[in-house]
């Protein structure tokens, strides 16, 4: 899993960098709407994983945390976070 998330982060922090026409990761960093997009969308899929929590569907909840975990990643890129400074952070709360 700690691979999984390392992987996801450095294609994300790629696609910041390079900004590929065809990326929908990269289209989030160009967005004309600005971080207010990937902000929208941690709304929205919060709302929606919510709704799969509250139907008891776990299917669904695995799909939604996986967008919130994808657009949580985004965001952190955005803001210059790193992953270490994530773990550096939940480390020091156990
Ligand atoms: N993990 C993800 C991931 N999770 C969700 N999404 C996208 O997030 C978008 C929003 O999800 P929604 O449920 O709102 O779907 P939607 O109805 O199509 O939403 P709209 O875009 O139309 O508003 C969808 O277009 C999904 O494809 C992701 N897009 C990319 N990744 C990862 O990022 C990598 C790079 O992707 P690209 O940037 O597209 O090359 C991929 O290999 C994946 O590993």
């Amino acid at each position: 899993m700690d691979e999984t998330f390392k992987e996801l982060f450095a294609v994300i922090e790629d696609r910041k960098e390079e900004l590929p026409a065809d990326s929908y990761t990269a289209s989030l960093f160009t967005h004309e709407k600005g971080q207010n997009a990937v902000l929208e969308k941690l709304g929205e899929e919060s709302t929606e994983l919510i709704l799969a929590a509250k139907d008891d569907n776990q299917q669904e909840i695995i799909c939604e945390a996986a967008d919130i975990v994808y657009h949580l990643l985004v965001l952190l890129s955005m803001k210059d976070i790193s992953l270490e400074q994530l773990e550096k952070e939940l480390q020091s709360r156990r």
